[in-house]
C-alpha cells in the first residue's frame, strides 16, 4: 500500500513516486498538503543510484473511493472521512537526472516505483545547476511561490548572438528584466549591447508601470565603465556627463525612408533604385532637382549619375520623395544633421563590450525606428565586411528590439534591416534581443532563429502556443507555470542550460546596490563622475 503520510519524521516533506512514464511523473501527496505549481522536486532512486529533478506542472483531487460520484453525493461528509483515502495528485514534469559519476542527463529513464521525493530541496542538491550557468546573471533559481537561494540563474553570452527573444504582458516586469540583463552585460564586459530607449527611463530611471520611481543603469556606477549613453536630451547631457547622440546625412540609404513613411510600390522601386547611394548626395539631389519636368536628357545639376539611375522613373513618385527627404532633415534636426555622426564612437563603445544605450525621450515612433535602423545596418554592415578583411572573429553585438511586432511581423519590407539581422546576423556575431508583448504578431521564421526565450507572465493561449512550438526545448508541459507567473518571474529557456529554469528575476534597484556594493568603491565615487 502507497502511504500518503511523509515516509520520515524529519522537517522536509518526503512522499514516494507512484508512477507515470519517462516524460510524466505523478505522486500523492495528504489532501492538505501545501504543493505548488512551479514546486521543485528531488527523486531519488536508491536502487539504480540515480538522482532524478522534476518540477510540479499540476495537482489535482484523487481517491482512493470506487463510487465515481462520492464527493457530489448528498450528506456525502457523513459516509466518507478526509483521511488517508482522500489525496492530492501530483503531475511533474521531469527536468533530467544525475548518473552513477555526478553527470546531468536529460530524462532518458524513469525512477524506480517508490522512490522517495523530496518537495523542498536546497542550493546543496542544486549544486550541479550552478556549474551549468553563465556570465550575465538575472536572477535566483524559483522553486514555487519561493526561490532557491545561492542557486543564481546566468545566460551564456557566447549564446547571445543566437538570438534572444523577451516575452511579457505589460506590467510583469520586461523593463526590469532589461535593466538588470543590461547591468550584469555591464558587469560581465563579455559582448557589446545597443538599445534604444524611447521613454527615457533606462539610462536614469524614471516611474515603473505602477507609478513607483525606479533608478537606471547610471546608478549603477561600480559598472560605469561598462557603459555608453547617448541622448538628445540637452539636461541630461549636462547633468550626467553623457555623449550627445548625433547621425549624419551620409549615415542613411534611401531605403531608411521607408521606415519614416510608407510608400507606394512605384516609389519603392525608386528607392530600390537609388539602392547603396550615399545619403548626402540623395538629399542634395532630392533638394535641388525639380521633378516637374525631369528630364535626364537636359539634367544640368551636379549629381549626373543619380539622375541617370532615374531616368525611367515618372514624376509623380519622384517628387513624393522629395518631400520625404525634406520632411527627414527638417523633423529630425535634433539628432539628423548634415556633418558629425556619433556612429563611429557608438560602435567604438559596443567594439570594447559596453552596454551603449540610445536615450531619445519624447521621439516619434518611427524617428526612434529610424535611428535603430541606421545603427543596426552600419553594425551589419560591419561585421559583414569583417570576415572578408580580418582572420579573427568579429566582436559580439547584442540588439535589443523593444516592441519587436513593430519591425519583426509578418510581410513589411519597410524594416528589411532587422529581418536581415534576424536570418543572418548570427553568422557575424549580430544577436537580436526581440521584446514583445505579442510573440503570435512575430514572423515565425524570426521566432524559429531565437536560441533563449524569456518568457515573463503570457495570458493569450495564442501567444503562449506559438512560444512553446518555437522554443528549443519543451515548454509545452509548462503551460500551467507560465500561465501562472507573477510579476518578475520568467522561464527561461536557452542554450548550455540544461533544462527550463523558472526564475525569479532580481529587482534592479537592490540588485545594483548589491553591485556596488560589493566593488568597495569609494562611496562618493558616482558623485564625483557626477552621475547622480
Ligand atoms: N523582478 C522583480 N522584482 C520585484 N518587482 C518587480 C520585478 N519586476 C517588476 N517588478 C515591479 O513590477 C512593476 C512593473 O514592472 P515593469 O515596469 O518592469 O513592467 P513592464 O512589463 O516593463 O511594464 P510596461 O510594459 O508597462 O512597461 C514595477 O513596479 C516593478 O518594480
Amino acid at each position: 500500500m502507497t502511504h500518503l503520510h511523509p515516509i520520515d519524521n524529519d522537517d522536509s516533506a518526503k512522499y514516494r513516486l507512484i508512477g507515470n512514464s519517462v516524460l510524466s511523473y505523478r505522486f500523492i501527496v495528504p489532501h492538505d498538503a501545501r504543493i505548488y505549481v512551479g514546486d521543485l522536486l528531488k527523486i531519488t532512486d536508491r536502487t539504480k543510484g540515480l538522482t532524478f529533478y522534476a518540477k510540479v506542472s499540476d495537482i489535482c483531487h484523487a481517491c482512493n473511493f470506487a463510487d465515481p460520484r462520492w464527493d457530489t453525493r448528498p450528506y456525502t461528509g457523513r459516509f466518507y472521512e478526509m483521511g488517508e483515502d482522500v489525496f492530492l495528485g501530483v503531475e511533474a514534469v521531469p527536468l533530467g537526472y544525475l548518473d552513477e559519476g555526478g553527470r546531468f542527463r536529460k530524462p532518458n529513464t524513469v525512477p524506480s516505483k517508490f522512490s522517495e521525493v523530496v518537495a523542498d530541496p536546497d542550493a546543496v542538491d542544486f549544486a550541479f545547476l550552478r556549474e551549468e550557468m553563465g556570465e550575465i546573471e538575472v536572477g535566483l533559481l524559483k522553486n514555487g511561490r519561493g526561490v532557491v537561494e545561492g542557486v543564481p540563474v546566468a545566460l551564456h553570452a557566447r549564446v547571445m548572438a543566437q538570438h534572444m527573444g523577451v516575452f511579457a504582458t505589460t506590467g510583469m516586469g520586461k523593463s526590469n528584466f532589461m535593466k538588470v540583463f543590461s547591468a550584469s552585460c555591464m558587469k560581465a564586459r563579455e559582448f557589446g549591447m545597443l538599445i534604444v530607449d524611447p521613454h527615457g527611463e533606462y539610462a536614469t530611471g524614471g516611474r515603473s508601470s505602477t507609478g513607483d520611481p525606479t533608478r537606471g543603469l547610471l546608478h549603477y556606477t561600480a559598472g560605469g565603465d561598462g557603459l555608453a549613453v547617448f541622448t538628445i536630451d540637452q539636461k541630461k547631457l549636462k547633468k550626467y556627463h553623457l555623449n550627445r547622440l548625433w547621425l549624419e546625412y551620409d549615415d542613411i540609404r534611401a531605403s531608411d525612408l521607408n521606415i519614416l513613411f510608407d510608400h507606394s510600390d512605384p516609389q519603392h522601386d525608386v528607392l530600390e533604385l537609388l539602392g547603396d547611394l550615399k545619403g548626402s548626395d540623395l538629399i542634395a539631389f532630392f533638394e535641388e532637382t525639380d521633378f516637374v519636368d525631369f528630364d535626364v536628357e537636359n539634367y544640368t545639376g551636379g549629381f549626373k549619375w543619380i539622375a541617370q539611375k532615374l531616368r525611367t522613373s515618372h514624376p509623380g513618385p519622384l517628387n513624393v520623395l522629395k518631400r520625404h527627404f525634406e520632411i527627414l532633415t527638417r523633423n529630425n534636426d535634433s539628432f539628423f544633421r548634415k556633418e558629425g555622426s556619433a556612429i563611429p564612437e557608438i560602435i567604438k563603445a559596443l567594439d570594447e563590450n559596453k552596454v551603449v544605450l540610445i536615450d531619445i525621450p519624447a521621439m516619434s515612433e518611427r524617428s526612434e525606428l529610424f535611428v535603430l535602423s541606421v545603427i543596426t545596418r552600419k553594425i551589419m554592415a560591419r561585421h559583414r565586411e569583417w570576415g572578408v578583411d580580418k582572420e579573427e572573429e568579429p566582436p559580439q553585438v547584442l540588439i535589443a528590439i523593444e516592441e519587436a511586432q513593430r519591425v519583426l511581423g509578418t510581410g513589411g519590407r519597410r524594416t528589411q534591416v532587422f529581418r536581415e539581422a534576424a536570418m543572418e546576423g548570427r553568422k557575424f556575431g549580430v544577436g537580436l534581443c526581440v521584446i514583445t508583448q505579442q510573440p503570435k504578431n512575430i514572423d515565425p521564421r524570426v521566432l524559429a532563429q531565437l536560441n533563449t526565450f524569456v518568457v515573463m507572465g503570457l495570458g493569450d493561449r495564442g501567444d503562449r502556443d506559438i512560444i512553446a512550438s518555437s522554443a528549443k526545448q519543451d515548454l509545452s508541459q509548462m503551460d500551467t507555470e507560465i500561465q501562472t507567473l507573477d510579476t518578475g518571474e520568467a522561464v527561461i529557456s536557452t542554450l548550455k542550460i540544461p533544462f527550463p529554469v523558472s526564475t525569479k528575476i532580481h529587482a534592479f534597484d537592490p540588485y545594483i546596490q548589491k553591485l556596488n556594493q560589493d566593488t568597495r568603491r569609494p562611496i562618493d565615487d558616482g558623485l564625483k563622475r557626477g552621475f547622480f
